[in-house]
This record gives structure tokens, sequence and C-alpha cells, in this order.
């Protein structure tokens, strides 16, 4: 009998849709997101169906555009001009090559929902969190995956709220395999923002991205870990978050320090199901709980557009 607690996103999730539907409360109109697809990734397609479903049954409205990828530039342009829509989400990859970069940079700033663009990408990796700095009333977009998982975090109760809000990861040491700019890169900044250590493993090798000793950089820096691979981090870690496509990848469980919190991101099941013996916690897939971060963001960036008129 293994005593791990497998936490399902679904329960997670439920938590924040509360908070979301007390906010949609607060608007007198449905929100209008409207996602473009213009690839046949089975995985984009998956993750549109979903976010129309959970839309539609909680008063958000959804629209679907399929779109060729010699038009998605204007058909982009056409929903930055109209006002019947608030979010635009873009399903990547599309081009899988710097014009996917260039498409995430023509979406209007103030319709950005998964926050791609380069102000909020800069405010995320500068530690920057509101949008007015002075006042405080406006607060900056975080990318959807990343803070799902820092909501994950929150609901386990890794974040200490007794530690003021911005150090509550401090003393925790974090594992994320994955380096990707959408997720991984993110996600270990965002840590690492918070007062975490995380060591960040993709196939190039091991970075290490910290507040330094004591937290006392107010953002995170990076080292480049020389000759170290996932079997120098991960034993380190008493969280461990993969995120590794393709289901030929299983994290290496003895390599899992016993009582470790794990968590993945991966379409795939990245951790082999005797995880169990050896974790904690356990949470085996977060899809759900990304789709109401996504709603999040988008009464956030409503919020934000209506005290920028005001
Ligand atoms: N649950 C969710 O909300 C989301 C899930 N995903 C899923 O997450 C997965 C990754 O997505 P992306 O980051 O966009 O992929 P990507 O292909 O851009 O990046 C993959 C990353 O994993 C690393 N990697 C690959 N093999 C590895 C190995 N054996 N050991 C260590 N690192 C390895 C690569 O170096 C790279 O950093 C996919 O399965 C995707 O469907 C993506 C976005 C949202
Ligand atoms: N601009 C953009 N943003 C994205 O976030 C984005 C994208 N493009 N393109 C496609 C990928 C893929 N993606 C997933 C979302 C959830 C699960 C996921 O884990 N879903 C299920 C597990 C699988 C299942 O139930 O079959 C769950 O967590 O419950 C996977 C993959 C987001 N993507």
């Amino acid at each position: 009998m293994s005593s791990c607690k497998v936490v399902l996103a679904k329960n997670i999730a439920n938590g924040l849709l509360q908070e979301v539907q007390d906010g949609l409360k607060t608007l007198n109109r449905k929100p209008h997101l409207v996602g473009f697809l213009a690839n046949q990734d089975p995985a984009a397609r998956m993750y549109a169906d979903w976010t129309e479903k959970t839309c539609h049954e909680n008063g958000f409205q959804y629209t679907r555009r399929d779109v060729f990828k010699e038009d998605i530039e204007e058909a982009i342009l056409a929903a930055n001009a109209d006002d019947t829509i608030d979010g635009i989400i873009v399903y990547y990859p599309i081009f899988n090559s710097r014009q996917d970069q260039y498409l995430q940079q023509i979406v209007d700033v103030s319709k950005d929902v998964e926050g791609l663009s380069h102000r909020y990408v800069f405010n995320m990796y500068q530690n920057i969190r509101f949008l007015d700095e002075e006042t405080k009333t406006q607060k900056s977009i975080l990318p959807c995956t990343p803070l799902a998982i820092v909501k994950i975090l929150e609901y386990l109760h890794i974040y200490n709220t007794i530690l003021p809000y911005g150090n509550r990861l401090h003393g925790h040491t974090i594992c994320v395999v994955n380096r990707s700019e959408v997720v991984g890169r993110p996600l270990a900044a965002l840590l690492a923002n918070d007062g975490a250590c995380v060591y960040s493993v993709d196939v190039t090798g091991v970075q290490k991205f910290t507040r330094g000793e004591g937290l006392t950089k107010t953002r995170h820096e990076v080292e480049e870990l020389d000759g170290w691979t996932i079997k120098d981090a991960a034993p380190l870690c008493d969280v461990v978050i993969t995120g590794v496509p393709g289901e030929k990848y299983k994290f290496d469980t003895s390599l899992l320090r016993g009582g470790a919190v794990c968590i993945n991101f991966s379409s795939e099941k990245n951790f082999d199901p005797v995880v169990k013996e050896k974790a904690s916690i356990y949470v085996p897939s977060i899809g759900k709980v990304t789709i109401v971060v996504l709603l999040r963001n988008l009464l956030r960036i409503v919020h934000n557009r209506a005290a920028q008129k005001a």
C-alpha cells in the first residue's frame, strides 16, 4: 500500500472556477474569447475543444476560427480591431519557426489572454507584477500553463502563507524538466522569483534559477551548471515538475527524494505509476487548471482595459 495522495486537476480547477464565477458576476456581459486554429495538431484541437466547453458551461462566449496559415496574420489584425472580441488565443505551433514569435507579438496587448506579448514576458522575467507600478490596480498577465502550476502549488500548500507575498516558496527546491520558451523557462523564473531554488533541466543541460542566498535579490538570476545532469539535480528536490513531449520519456523514479511532490504538465504521462510508491503527492495532469487560469486571465484583461479607458 502506498501512502501517496493523487490530486486531480479537476478538484483544483473547481476552486478557481468559483473565483472566476464571482468575478464574472461583477460584469454585466459575457466576455468573448476567440481561438485561432491554424494547425493540424491534435493536442491544440483538444485544448480548443475543452476551452470551448469550459467557456460555455461558465458564461463566457467562445468562438473558434479555423484559418489557413497564410491568412492567420490578417485574421489576428481583424480581431484586434473588432470591439466585440475581448480576448485572443492563437494555438501554436503554426509555422514552427520564428514566424510564430512574430505572430505572438501582433496580438494586441490588451487582448492577449496568454501573456505572450513582449511587455508581459518582460514584466514576468523582471518580476514586475503590475502594469501601473505606482497605483497597483492592474495586474500584469502571466502565461497560463506556468500560472496554472503556481496555482496548483498554492492549492497543495507548498506556498507558505506565513511568509510575505513574493517569498512564499523560500526553502523549496524544485526541479522543472522542460525549458521551452512557452512553459519551462517562464515557470522556472516565476518559481525562483517567488523564492524557490529551481533546477531547470532540458536536453542541453541543467541551470539553476534563484534570488540568491537569503533571497537578497529582487529578481531571479540564472547559473549554468556545467557537467550536471538530472541525476545531480532531481535528488535535491522536494518538488519535481515534468513537461517532456513524446510517449517514450519516463522520469527515473529512483532519482526521486522520498516524499517529494510530483506534477506532470505534459500531454504524455512522464511519471511511471510506481512513482506513487515514493511521492507524497502526485498530480498526473493539469490541463483543466490551465483552462480556468485562461478564463481568469480573460477577466483580468477585461478589467485592465476598462481601467485604461476610464
Ligand atoms: N497542460 C498544459 O496546460 C500544457 C501542456 N503542454 C504540453 O507540455 C509538453 C511540452 O510542451 P512544450 O514546452 O510546448 O514543448 P517543447 O517541445 O517546446 O519543449 C520541450 C522541452 O522539453 C525538453 N526535453 C525533451 N526531452 C527531454 C528529456 N529527455 N529530458 C529533459 N528534457 C527534455 C526540451 O529540451 C524542451 O526544453 C507537451 O506535451 C505539450 O502538449 C503544453 C502547454 C500547455
Ligand atoms: N497558444 C497555445 N497555448 C497552449 O497552451 C497550447 C497551444 N497553444 N497549443 C497546443 C498545446 C497543448 N496544450 C495542452 C493543454 C492541456 C493538456 C492536458 O494535459 N490535458 C489533459 C490530459 C489529457 C487527456 O485528458 O486526454 C488534462 O490535463 O486533463 C495537454 C496539452 C496546450 N497548448
